[in-house]
């Protein structure tokens, strides 16, 4: 039977590479791109129909980082399927990175190397902003605007007889030191990206002991240190091809360089092919590439406790009430509006 998956942010490196690489591997695929940039969703549509004629591949308007853009976007999936097979958040933003050059010089000279380029602990901070539904950004698109497209879509992924898979790309920059259960959105630090994968770390674990008896199973992965518009912000794309050779090299000590989107996607496409009752949901997948270019994936423990993820569903479950009711009553407002212009017209 068709098999229904819908991709965020799959008009450009891994979640696109993730498109690409489910209709080569797998047949009967309904495929449907999520996207915020509907020019560049249009040409990656294109893109994929070229190299596999016939395929069915639909576009969804979605901005992720938009409550109302969610809700229209939930609303029309809605009418257009009736079940959902795998839902992948992998849209993500991580805007104006700044890498602090003191620390990564003095993580080459420290035991910690490794893990410093595996995770960048410590490298990076982030500038976020409060966005027009008045969220700070990186938690609204990262983390909030997932949450609420799963909990609009619950009539199709909680379904009674069939199994629904939500697949969160994560990060190993997630850090639980980066996170406050009482500032979840990170209004105050400076790592909301760390912040906000941390959150989904937990959100996932949180989802599973909720949802996993109404057939919903979550899982998390890691794609690796990959080259896309991305990391092209964090260091320009000329900069990263003249050190290629390095990275390569950097890849026989940490296979976490997967550097391109197709190596990124290879734990989302892993998933994808395994039983949900035979996943950890406390491990996250990590796509790894070895020095030689052999994909694999990999998971490992994740450090998350309970209590804190319990409390994170629980404070999103409350926004999602404030955010409505916000909503509702711009609507209120908007009608109230109009129907004044109409009267004195
Ligand atoms: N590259 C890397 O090394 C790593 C990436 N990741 C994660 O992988 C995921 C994919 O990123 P990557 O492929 O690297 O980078 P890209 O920038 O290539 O892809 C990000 C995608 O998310 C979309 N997007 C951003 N904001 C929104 C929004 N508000 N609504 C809808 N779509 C949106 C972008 O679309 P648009 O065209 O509209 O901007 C784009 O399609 C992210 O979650 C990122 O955090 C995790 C670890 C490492
Ligand atoms: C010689 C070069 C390799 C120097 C590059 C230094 C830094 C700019 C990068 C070193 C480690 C990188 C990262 C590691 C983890 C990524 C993580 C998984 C993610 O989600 C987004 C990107 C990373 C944080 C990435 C960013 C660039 C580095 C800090």
């Amino acid at each position: 039977m068709e098999r229904v998956v819908i991709v965020t942010g799959a008009n450009s490196g891994i979640g696109l590479a993730l498109c690409e690489r489910l209709l080569t591997e797998n047949s009967q695929i309904r495929l449907c791109l999520a996207c915020r940039n509907m020019q560049r969703a249009e040409a990656a549509r294109s893109a994929l129909l070229t190299s596999h004629t016939g395929a069915c591949v639909d576009l969804l308007h979605l901005d992720v980082g938009s409550v109302r853009s969610v809700l229209t976007a939930a609303k029309e999936v809605k009418t257009r399927y009736r079940k959902i097979d795998f839902l992948y958040l992998n849209a993500g933003i991580m805007p104006n990175p700044q890498v602090d050059i003191r620390a990564f010089i003095k993580g080459l000279f420290s035991r910690n190397v490794i893990n410093m380029f595996a995770t960048a602990e410590g490298l990076l901070t982030q500038q976020d902003h409060l966005n027009s539904d008045g969220l700070q950004e990186v938690f609204a698109t990262n983390l909030f605007g997932h949450f609420l497209m799963i909990r609009e879509l619950e009539p199709l992924l909680c379904q009674a007889g069939h199994t629904s898979r939500v697949v969160w790309t994560s990060s190993s920059n997630a850090r639980r030191s980066a996170f406050d259960i009482e500032d979840m959105q990170h209004r105050n630090g400076t790592e909301p990206y760390s912040s906000s994968k941390y959150a989904s770390d937990m959100l996932s674990l949180a989802l599973n002991r909720q949802k996993n008896s109404q057939g919903l199973f979550s899982s998390v992965i890691c794609p690796g240190l990959v080259m896309t518009n991305l990391t092209y912000g964090i260091l320009p794309s000329f900069f990263w091809t003249l050190i290629m050779p390095i990275m390569w090299l950097i890849r026989i000590f940490t296979n976490t360089f997967t550097l391109t989107p197709y190596n990124g996607a290879e734990a989302l496409h892993w998933l994808f092919l395994q039983a949900p009752e035979s996943l950890d949901p406390r491990a996250k997948y990590h796509s790894l590439t070895s020095g030689l270019g052999t994909n694999y994936t990999e998971p490992q423990r994740m450090d998350i406790d309970e209590e804190m993820s319990e409390a994170l569903y629980k404070k999103l479950l409350k926004l999602e009430t404030v955010v409505r009711r916000k909503l509702s009553e711009e609507n209120a407002d908007n009608k109230a509006y109009q129907q004044y212009l109409n009267e004195t017209e």
